[in-house]
C-alpha cells in the first residue's frame, strides 16, 4: 500500500492538510498555486491563512470549525484568489475532515477554475445580448426586472425608445444600412447609460432603457438630451459606386417611472402606451408619464 503522500506529492490539484490553519502537509501543486517555491516553504508558515486574503478567513474560519465539530463536510466554495506573487485567479475549495494521527485535521483540495468560470460568465453573458448591436437583449431586461428590490433611494424610469420612419430607411437604402443604422443608434444609448444603467434591444428598431433620476423632471431631460443626440447624429455610408451618404434618423421615446414591485408587463404597457403617444403627436419627442405627471396618455 503507497503511502498517501506519494499519491499527493504528483496529485495535479493543490492540497494541503492543516490543523486550525497550522499546515501539517502540503504538496508541490498547492505550493506552486500559492506562489511559493516548494512545499517546505509552506510547511514552514505559521498559519495557511497567510497565503489568503483577509478577507476570506472569517468565513474559513467557520467553515473549518463546523466541518470538525459536526464531520459534515462543507460545500464546496469558489473563491477569488491572489496568490503571493499577484496572480489573480478563481479558485474552487473543497475541505474533508479526516484522521492525521489521531487528531482531526482538515484536507483541502483546491481546483483553479478560472478558465471555466470565465467561459461560463461569457456564455451567459453572450445569451443576454442582442447579437446585431450587442446591447442587452430582452431576456436580461426580465431578469432584471425579477430581481428588482423594493426601497431605493433614487427613482428608477423604464423608458421604450423607437427609430421613426425605420421602415423608409431600409426601403430606401437597404436591409443592411438599416443595420448600420441600429448599431449607431445602440452606440448612442450605450453611451448616454450611466455604469449602474441598462440600454436594451428589444428587437427590430425597438429599444429600451433602465435609467436612475431623481424625479419626473431630471428624466425626461436626460431623455431629451438623448433624443436631441440621436437627431444630431449622421451615420455615414461609403459606397463604391455612389457618392457617400449621410442618413439621419429620430426617435420617440415613451418613459415611465417604476413603481417598487411591479412586474415588467405592467411597466411595459405605461411605457409601451406613453411611446404611442409620442407617435402618434408626431414622433421625434419624449412622453414621460407618471402619475404627477402632465404627460398623461390621452388614448382616445
Ligand atoms: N435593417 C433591419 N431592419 C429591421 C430589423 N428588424 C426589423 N426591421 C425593420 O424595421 C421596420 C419597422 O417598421 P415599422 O414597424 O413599420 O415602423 P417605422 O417604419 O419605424 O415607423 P414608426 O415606428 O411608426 O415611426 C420594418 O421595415 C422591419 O423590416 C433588423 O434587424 N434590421
Amino acid at each position: 500500500m503507497p503511502d498517501f503522500k506519494d499519491i499527493l506529492d504528483i496529485h495535479p490539484n493543490p492540497c494541503v492538510i492543516h490543523i486550525n490553519f497550522v499546515p501539517k502537509y502540503a504538496n508541490n501543486a498547492f505550493a506552486k498555486f500559492s506562489g511559493m517555491a516548494c512545499a517546505e516553504d509552506v510547511l514552514s508558515l505559521p498559519s495557511i491563512r497567510v497565503l489568503f486574503e483577509e478577507e476570506h478567513w472569517p468565513e474559513a474560519q467557520r467553515r473549518y470549525n463546523h466541518a470538525i465539530e459536526t464531520g459534515i463536510p462543507t460545500p464546496p466554495e469558489v473563491i477569488n484568489h491572489m496568490d503571493l506573487k499577484g496572480n489573480p485567479m478563481i479558485a474552487e475549495i473543497t475541505d474533508k475532515v479526516i484522521d492525521w494521527y489521531g487528531e482531526k485535521a482538515m484536507c483541502t483540495f483546491v481546483s483553479v477554475v478560472t478558465d471555466q468560470i470565465r467561459r461560463e460568465r461569457t456564455l451567459r453573458d453572450m445569451a443576454n445580448r442582442d447579437d446585431l448591436t450587442n446591447l442587452y437583449n430582452r431576456r436580461y431586461l426580465l431578469d432584471l426586472f425579477s430581481e428588482r428590490h423594493a426601497a431605493q433611494q433614487r427613482r428608477q424610469y423604464l423608458a421604450m425608445a423607437d427609430i421613426d420612419h425605420f421602415k423608409r430607411i431600409n426601403d430606401t437604402f437597404g436591409h443592411p444600412v438599416g443595420d448600420l443604422v441600429l448599431r449607431r443608434f445602440a452606440q448612442e444609448i450605450e453611451d448616454f447609460t450611466a455604469p449602474d444603467e441598462y440600454a436594451f434591444r428589444l428587437g427590430g428598431e425597438e429599444f429600451a432603457l433602465l435609467i436612475w433620476a431623481d424625479n419626473h423632471t431630471e428624466a425626461t431631460t436626460r431623455l431629451e438630451r438623448l433624443r436631441v443626440a440621436v437627431q444630431d447624429c449622421e451615420v455615414r455610408v461609403s459606397h463604391p459606386n455612389s457618392q457617400p451618404l449621410s442618413i439621419g434618423c429620430t426617435i420617440s421615446i415613451g418613459a415611465t417611472v417604476l413603481e417598487a414591485t411591479e412586474d415588467f408587463l405592467t411597466a411595459s404597457l405605461r411605457a409601451d402606451e406613453a411611446l404611442y403617444i409620442a407617435k402618434k403627436t408626431g414622433r421625434n419627442r419624449v412622453i414621460n408619464y407618471d402619475a404627477s405627471s402632465e404627460d398623461k396618455p390621452d388614448v382616445g
